[in-house]
């Protein structure tokens, strides 16, 4: 594999869907300036073209980065995406490449809760079909299925960082939390985990989902699962489209089993604000549809963008692998007048063994080195006097079950 290690101003970043601006400003304080920014995602013809020179780039969750978009982007070193999820990252495509992948696990998770527990509040109190109503001129000023969420039992699917979170703020409101996860996790406060999913289905009267989007999260939420749910519940999805079955829900909203919905994300979202937002969801007033904003805010966009673009800038100065979701991860120092190089390779016997006798049958002294790994790559970096890079680069890249090496200066 080609040797690289190049000039700042040389390696390029591809931020796009609208990146807050925290990233370039913090891009630019650790010397990048070479910066192509897009306020939309782009169509996958563009994107392979744009990534094709690109070193890094930014995502949110529109963009897809499938097999044949890394295929085409021969340079890329890392994707950061601005968000929490990494679901629109074919990540075994970016592994095998040796492609790190950074997120921001944390930045938006208040964010989200706030939305869930407004939502909550607004559902419980009929406020959605009231407004809609008011819009059309109607009037219903009624204390009917009409409720305080003091007291009320809110179910958390996925008791994560958002989970937990919303629980917390949850109780301090007075709800009675419960949850269910495929993890035993330590509940916060009060909060009880529950053994099963149709267990808190049917003894909640808001349930949240906060899941990834995995093969078994996949329609977790379907006809049958809302059918465990107490005749005017509700339910609220701020997790991922792909989790409820949109028809089944539709359903039983039309049948008035649910008193209704707050849904944000969708099973297929438009590409971008001028596109028609398409749900069988529409015709219903006790609904809330949200753009996939729960982490759509001034607060949490700021943060993410100097949060992920930090992590993007620290990879590409020292080879940082801290928070990367698909690469063994390594927090490393300055490197100072050193050289440093960087191997990734499949993690399989023998690799490391190859890597040291090339520095012992060529008498390199090495300054340092680190190493760590995870299923399926090992990441070493070493250190060494300047003078050895070149010959030392070489033989690294040969060495079998190399994935990718890297040099910094
Ligand atoms: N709407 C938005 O704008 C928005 C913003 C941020 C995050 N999200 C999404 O919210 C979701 C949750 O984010 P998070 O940061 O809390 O994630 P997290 O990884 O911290 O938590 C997810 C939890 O779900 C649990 N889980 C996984 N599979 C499960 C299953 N099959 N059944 C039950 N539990 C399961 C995990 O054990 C974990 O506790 C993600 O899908 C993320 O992409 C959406
Ligand atoms: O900002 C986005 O587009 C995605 C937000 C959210 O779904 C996340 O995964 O953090």
């Amino acid at each position: 594999m080609a040797r690289e290690s190049l000039e700042k101003s040389k390696i390029k970043f591809l931020l796009l869907e609208g990146v807050h601006p925290s990233a370039v400003e913090t891009l630019r304080q650790s010397g990048y300036e070479n910066v192509e920014l897009h306020q939309k995602a782009l169509p996958p013809e563009e994107l392979k073209s744009a990534i094709a020179s690109a070193h890094f780039v930014g995502i949110r969750s529109r963009s897809q980065l499938t097999e044949e978009v890394f295929e085409a982007a021969k340079k890329l070193v890392a994707v950061g995406c601005f968000c929490i999820g990494t679901n629109q990252v074919d990540l075994a495509a970016a592994t095998k490449r040796g492609i790190a992948v950074f997120n921001a696990p944390f930045s938006n998770t208040r964010s989200v809760a706030e939305l869930v527990i407004a939502e909550a509040i607004l559902l419980l109190r009929g406020v959605a079909e009231k407004n809609a109503a008011a819009h059309r001129g109607q009037w219903r000023k009624s204390a009917a299925n009409s409720f305080e969420i003091r007291g009320k039992k809110l179910g958390i699917i996925g008791y994560g960082n958002i989970g937990m979170q919303l629980g917390v703020i949850a109780e301090s409101l007075g709800m009675q939390v419960q949850f269910y996860d495929v993890v035993n996790k330590l509940p916060l406060g009060n909060a009880r985990q529950v053994p099963s999913l149709n267990q808190l289905l049917a003894q909640s009267d808001v349930v949240s989902l906060h899941v990834p989007e995995t093969k078994a999260t996949q329609n977790m939420i379907g006809a049958e699962q809302i059918a465990q749910m107490p005749n005017g519940a509700i339910l609220i999805n701020a997790s991922r489209g792909t989790v409820v079955d949109i028809d089944a829900l539709a359903e039983s909203l039309r049948e008035g089993r649910l008193a209704g919905a707050a849904i944000d994300v969708f099973p297929v979202e438009p590409r971008s604000n001028d596109d028609e937002f398409v749900s069988p969801l529409r015709e219903f007033d006790n609904t809330i549809l949200t753009p996939h904003i729960g982490g759509s805010t001034v607060e949490a966009q700021e943060n993410i963008g100097m949060e992920v673009a930090e992590k993007l800038a620290r990879y590409s100065d020292t080879g940082t692998t801290i928070s990367a979701v698909n690469m063994p991860e390594v927090a490393l120092p300055e490197h100072g007048k050193s050289h440093r190089l960087l191997h990734i390779h499949h993690n399989v016997p023998g690799v490391m063994s190859a890597i040291n006798t090339i520095f012992s049958e060529n008498h390199i002294n090495v300054s340092a080195q680190f190493l760590q790994t995870n299923e399926q790559v090992g990441y070493v970096v070493i250190d060494l006097d300047a003078g050895y890079s070149d010959l030392a680069l070489e033989k690294l890249a040969a060495v079998d079950g190399t994935i990718r090496t890297r040099v910094l200066f």
